[in-house]
């Protein structure tokens, strides 16, 4: 029986998770959850699986849950970041679910690495600040880090233990969103509810704008970069509109291993929680005469800039990839709002990366720094750009 801990309960990644463990009650035990404010979805997630600790967002949402449950639950409740890290590394947990949206996911999966946990990682967030300190503190530590996302359980699983010598190059691919086919013209007058509808997945609202922008494929390419060891001239983003290769790897002799599947996360976690074991999913079938057609296109990065930013803030190295992620994060934020226009997006991180001392071989307490500095940077600019 593995014992898993999830951060993130209550958002996409966190009900699939859940549901992957409820179909699997022998072989999977929730031993703690974090959440952020969905009290009520949460209160009913205890209900069912019983863990021993929770935590949530503030200590309002704590005393509220603690009105809601028996009081003869006996569980503890905890709040903020520092409950979220000590659900991260309780003691009895062997894995750890990291799926809390943007930048609160690193410190929490730092702790579980800290602590020896294996971590299932679909906080893409986390790698895209902290690649470097994130991969050697688990090498140090003897923690193997589970692909959660899609693209890059696909590419665990073409890679199949092989060395990465003998790869020539990753084919990382991108539904393109609800508007690869729409002119610069166009892209200016889209509204978060068109971007909110994402052609193939169902996703929290964060990575469904980044998905429209193209930003998510850019923290992918920062992502495949760190947990694959892979120079990013190596990686080669293809747009497939379908959503069914998750990715694929070529190899130094001209083989190419693709890694297929319906567009449903319940595949990629249940592969991160059973590795090296297959979960029997009856459900998850894939049927490929109703498919059709499988297409592959090049991106544009000139309707799509966030692709190019992404690559730039790796190629500089050390801060420049949390002010990217940070000063998107707001971005994002904005335009949910209604605040900033669709097409502001990239030209908002774009001015906050170049008004940016980058600082190489950043410790922890450097990120954080810079994702703060980043993200008053980046209101700072909304404000000047007149939003
Ligand atoms: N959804 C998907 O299919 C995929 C997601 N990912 C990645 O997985 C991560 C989660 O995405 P997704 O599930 O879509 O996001 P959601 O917005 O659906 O869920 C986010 C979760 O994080 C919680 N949360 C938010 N902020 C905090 C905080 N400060 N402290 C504690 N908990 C917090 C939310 O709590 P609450 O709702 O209670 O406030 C919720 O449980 C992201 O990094 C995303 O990029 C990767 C691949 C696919
Ligand atoms: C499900 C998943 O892994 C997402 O990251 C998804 O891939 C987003 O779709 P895009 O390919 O449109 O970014
Ligand atoms: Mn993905």
């Amino acid at each position: 029986m593995k014992k898993i801990s999830l951060l993130g309960s209550t958002g996409s990644i966190g009900c699939s998770a859940l549901e992957v463990i409820r179909r699997n009650p022998t072989k999977f035990q929730i031993v703690s959850l974090a959440a952020g404010r969905n009290i009520d979805l949460l209160k009913k997630q205890i209900e069912e699986f019983h863990p021993v600790m929770v935590s949530v967002l503030e200590q309002e949402c704590a005393a509220a849950l603690k009105k809601k449950l028996s009081p003869s639950s006996g569980i503890e409740i905890l709040y903020g970041c520092e409950g979220c890290c000590r659900v991260a590394s309780v003691e009895d947990a062997d894995m750890v679910i990291s799926a809390i949206v943007g930048a609160a996911g690193l410190l929490p999966t730092l702790a579980a690495i800290d602590a020896g946990k294996d971590i299932a990682l679909a906080n893409k967030e986390t790698l895209v600040m902290a690649g470097k300190l994130v991969t050697e503190k688990a090498k140090y530590r003897g923690v193997t880090i589970f692909p959660v996302d899609s693209e890059h359980s696909a590419i665990f699983q073409c890679l199949a233990g092989q060395n990465s010598k003998t790869v020539r190059r990753v084919l990382l691919t991108a539904s393109g969103g609800p508007f690869y086919r729409f002119s610069s013209k166009q892209l200016e007058s889209v509204k978060p509810g068109d971007a909110l509808k994402h052609p193939n997945w169902v996703m929290g609202n964060k990575i469904t704008i980044d998905s429209a922008t193209m930003m998510n494929k850019g923290l992918e390419i920062i992502e495949a970069h760190w947990l694959f060891n892979m120079d990013i001239e190596r990686i080669h983003v293809y747009i497939h509109p379908q959503s069914i290769v998750h990715s694929m790897v070529e190899y130094i002799d001209g083989s190419v291993i693709a890694q297929l599947g319906i567009p449903d996360m319940k595949i990629p976690i249940a592969y991160a929680l059973s590795f090296p074991e297959r979960l029997d999913c009856p459900e998850l079938s894939l049927d490929l005469f109703r498919v059709g057609k499988l297409e592959f296109f090049p991106p544009d990065v000139n309707r799509f800039p966030c692709l190019s930013l992404a690559c730039e803030a790796v190629r500089q190295g050390g801060t420049m990839p949390v002010v990217l992620n940070a000063s998107n994060e707001v971005a994002v934020e904005a335009f949910l709002a209604k605040r900033l226009p669709f097409t502001r997006i990239s030209e908002l991180v774009d001015r906050a990366m170049s008004s940016h001392q980058c600082m190489t071989s950043p410790e922890i307490e450097d990120i954080l720094e810079a994702d703060g500095w980043a993200r008053k940077e980046t209101e700072k600019l909304l404000k000047s750009m007149g939003h």
